[in-house]
């Protein structure tokens, strides 16, 4: 990025100081507090400030603002807010990219910016208002990862804070980002992260923005690939590109490239990379034909048609955790195909409504109902089990989610993950396939649940990576682990089993 600040449109203030919101000129002081201005410096009485309007602020670092806002009070995600702030507020295409690379980039170095922060604030975090924290996380991250300006980073988190808040407490801001800037991320990281020879692990955590627990999920996960936690990290702290997928019967891939100006994929027979623009507003995309999918679950999907059966299959086929329906509109296409039909389950209504929406015109019929017991008729051919999971594999497009997750949340998940499992099993044919996936590679979500259940249901495990063909570097077998570092996908994880004709 070389944003320098506010370059852009008229009457805005280019390098954040001495335009119209600029400081250094007397006016009412209408700080609501001041409190914080006296602990770190900064919003004295005799350096008050004229509070800018609103709509002087920079556009783009408000809806980010208010994106890291919502995503703190309301644990809303951020990859649902912003998009819907950047259509009210109408941002031009350059604020829209400004906006989404400070709110994701922030959002994603969260734990790092934090550290920061509470040593220059010379405070922990928590002690720190909750709305003066999310202008300090932005202002630290294009201090830290960005090219824009230091003096055009520290100004317009000034001047945001002082629309709303007033003198004193932008003075707080300011002197804290000014001691944030006085380093390099490189520096701090020197100055605070871990040892890396005592704590590689550690160190490696935060360097990249993870919190521990997940870098060492990663780390177990890669196994004797252990060495390749650094690539991973730094893969999953990277903006992702867009991957689409081309429906099946409806366009190919290569005709889909060609319109949207992407380039094919390089393992799903379904899938295009774009690097550029707002998927949402290209023409296949509005017109079913094609949908934003990450290439890593298309293979998924894939995996489960190309599973080979014990006997014929007559085309009854299952996803059990449908919502929001991605991987059942592909099986939907593919089924169409065939003339074969998918049944998708899932319990949550308005995730069941996207579904619908997902799968229309597709012979796909959605089920409101717990996979544990969906009450429908056993005897499927093939089963897709796309678990809920704790997304560690997918952390680079849900920018929060990795200081949201907890490590306490893996054994509940676990545990519906074996029933899910265990139900699919039950609703399979004798000679049928499961596939069972998550986007996460946790070794407790993944060959565990797995060798549980072939231990306990006497399923046979098939060597899945035979049903990604060829995709290198997916493991020792048989499940297929894919990575973002390897195969730029999401970490997801896939196994294949079938159940006995005897
Ligand atoms: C990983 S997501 C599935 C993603 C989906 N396959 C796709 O490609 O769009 C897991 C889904 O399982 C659903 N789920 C949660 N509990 C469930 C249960 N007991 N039975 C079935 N589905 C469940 C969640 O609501 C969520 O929609």
């Amino acid at each position: 990025m070389t944003d320098t600040g506010r370059p852009r449109g008229a009457g805005r203030n280019p390098g954040g100081r001495g335009g119209r919101n600029s400081g250094g000129r007397t006016g009412r002081n209408t700080d609501r507090t001041g409190n914080e201005g006296n602990r770190a410096g900064g919003g004295s009485a005799s350096r008050r400030h004229r509070r800018p309007a609103r709509s002087d602020v920079d556009p783009a670092r408000i809806v980010a603002r208010d994106v890291l806002r919502a995503v703190r009070e309301r644990d809303a995600y951020a990859n649902l807010v912003l998009p819907t702030l950047l259509r009210e507020r109408k941002l031009d295409a350059r604020d829209a990219a400004l906006a989404t690379e400070l709110t994701y980039g922030a959002a994603r170095a969260q734990g790092l910016l934090d550290a920061v922060i509470a040593d220059a604030a010379n405070r922990p975090v928590d002690e720190i208002d909750g709305a003066l924290l999310d202008v300090l996380r932005l202002g630290a991250y294009q201090l830290l990862r960005t090219r824009v300006a230091p003096h055009a980073a520290v100004a317009t988190s000034v001047d945001l804070v002082r629309s709303e808040f007033g003198s004193g407490r932008a003075g707080f801001v300011n002197a804290v980002l000014r001691r944030v800037g006085e380093r390099t991320e490189e520096e701090w990281i020197d100055r605070l992260a871990p040892d890396a020879e005592r704590d590689p692990v550690g160190h490696l955590a935060f360097r990249y923005a993870h919190p521990v627990w997940i870098a060492q999920a990663f780390a177990h996960a890669l196994g004797a690939d252990a060495s390749e936690l650094s690539e991973v990290l730094a893969a999953d702290d990277a903006r992702p590109i867009v991957h689409l997928v081309a429906r099946p019967g409806v366009i190919t891939a290569e005709e889909l490239a060609l319109v949207t100006g992407g380039e094919i994929g390089p393992w799903s027979p379904y899938a295009v990379h774009l690097d550029h623009g707002d998927p949402g507003r290209l023409e296949p995309v509005r017109d079913g034909m094609a949908a934003v999918q990450d290439e890593g679950s298309q293979l998924v999907a894939r995996a489960l048609t190309l599973a080979p059966l014990q006997g014929e299959d007559r085309g009854r086929w299952l996803d059990l955790c449908a919502g929001p329906g991605g991987k059942a509109a592909l099986l939907g296409s593919l089924a169409a195909i065939d003339g074969f039909t998918v049944d998708a389950v899932e319990p949550v209504e308005h995730r069941a409504e996207l579904v619908r929406k997902t799968a229309r015109d597709l012979p796909v019929t959605v089920h409101v109902a717990d996979g544990r017991e969906p009450g429908l008729e056993p005897g499927y051919d093939r089963i897709l089990v796309d678990a809920p999971c704790t997304g560690l594999g997918s952390l680079r497009r849900r920018p929060e989610s990795r200081w949201r997750r907890q490590p306490g949340d893996v054994a509940d998940l676990v545990r519906l993950q074996k029933e899910l499992l265990a139900s699919a099993i039950s609703l399979l044919r004798p000679g049928g396939v499961v596939l069972y996936s998550t986007c996460s590679p946790h070794v407790s979500e993944t060959v565990a649940v797995v060798s549980d259940a072939a231990r306990r249901h006497g399923v046979e495990q098939l060597d899945t990576r035979e049903l990604v063909p060829g995709v290198p570097r997916v493991g020792d077998g048989p499940g297929v682990q894919l990575w973002p570092h390897r195969h730029g996908t999401d970490a997801m994880f896939m196994a294949a089993l079938r159940k006995p004709v005897s």
